[in-house]
């Protein structure tokens, strides 16, 4: 079904997956802005959820972060439905990748950030996820039917254009940028959000296939997201050093053959203390692991 249709014609979504085999499965109709939303936040409570995480918010402890706790990161994610439904309702409505679209995605993101710090009284859980998952619910809602990549590389589109109602930034971000002349997440996005498709994708799907636990595919994926990614949240806490640390550290639980193995543990464990110490936590990169499994989840429609 082409997305012309889909504005017209709610989808049909099976309801029942995960039922006992002797519950029958029955079909709902749930709108296709529900149901991405939908996934969007199961692919946030999923990230967070995972366990163990190095330097980040897990069911073991609240990594290197004082004010974050799983408990916030849940209410963090329930809170932003309303603000990713309404960003694929509007690329449904606006049809088109372009300035309209961005102009209304800026405003919906913001609202979004709004509803997260209320969730959260004011702790910063998802500005990252905000971003990086608007885009990719806009830009799937455009096209139901397209590929993982094609739906990242359109994304990448809707984020070179402008928002002209931007108020001047003084981010982290943006600060860590400018002093070390690396890229953030605005520049992932632009680039088609090349960590997800070209490394955590990838992973993810050939841990499932060498037999791994889905616990353990999706941490691969984590890890080879933190192996190439330029991370701001670690680059603001711990400067270059740090971000060295978490990518070389990542990179040696994969060469050990990934987390699912005893060698790959031995070096995870390591990483996860060393990032305590550094005070590093790689936000940037479980942002993009939730990008990851949303776009795994999504599939074609
Ligand atoms: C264009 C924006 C993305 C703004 O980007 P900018 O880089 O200027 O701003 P930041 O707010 O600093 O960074 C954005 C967040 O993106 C995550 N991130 C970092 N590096 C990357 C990367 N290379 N690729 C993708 N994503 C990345 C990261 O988010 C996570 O970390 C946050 C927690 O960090 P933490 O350090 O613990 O907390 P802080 O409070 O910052 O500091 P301290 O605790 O250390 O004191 C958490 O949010 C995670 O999600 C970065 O933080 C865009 O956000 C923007 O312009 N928004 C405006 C509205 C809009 O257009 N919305 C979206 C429409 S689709
Ligand atoms: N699990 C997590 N821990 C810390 N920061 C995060 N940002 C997004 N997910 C996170």
């Amino acid at each position: 079904m082409k997305a012309r249709d889909l504005r017209l014609e709610p989808v049909t979504v099976p309801v029942g997956a995960g039922l006992p085999a002797n519950r029958p499965a029955h079909t709902t109709r749930i709108q296709l802005p529900d149901h991405l939303a939908d996934l969007a936040v199961e692919a946030l409570i999923d990230e967070a959820e995972l366990s163990p995480k190095p330097g980040l918010v897990d069911r073991r402890s609240n990594g290197a972060h004082t004010d974050m706790t799983l408990a916030l990161m849940h209410a963090s994610a329930l809170a932003l439905w309303p603000c990713l439904r309404n960003m694929a309702a509007a690329a449904q409505t606006i049809g088109t990748i372009g300035q309209p679209l961005r102009a209304s995605l800026g405003q919906l993101g913001r609202e979004g950030e709004a509803a997260m710090l209320a969730a959260t009284h004011g702790v910063n859980t998802h500005r990252g996820a905000i971003w990086a998952l608007g885009l990719l619910v806009a830009a799937k809602a455009l096209d139901p039917d397209a590929s993982a990549s094609t739906v990242a590389a359109r994304a990448g589109r809707i984020a070179l254009f402008d928002d002209p109602a931007m108020p001047q930034q003084h981010s982290h971000g943006l600060q860590v940028r400018q002093r070390y002349g690396r890229s953030g997440a605005r520049e992932q996005a632009q680039q088609g959000f090349p960590a997800v498709i070209g490394h955590g994708l990838p992973h993810l799907q050939r841990s499932r296939a060498s037999g791994a636990s889905e616990a353990n595919a999706r941490l691969d994926a984590l890890l080879a997201i933190m192996a190439v990614l330029s991370d701001t949240c670690v680059l603001w806490r711990s400067g270059p050093a740090g971000l060295a640390a978490v990518q070389q550290g990542a990179r040696a639980v994969l060469d050990a053959g990934g987390s699912a193995t005893l060698a790959g543990r031995r070096h995870l464990r390591a990483l996860d203390q060393q990032l305590l110490q550094l005070n590093a936590s790689p936000g940037g990169a479980a942002d993009l692991l939730a990008a990851c499994l949303f776009l795994d989840k999504a599939g074609s429609l």
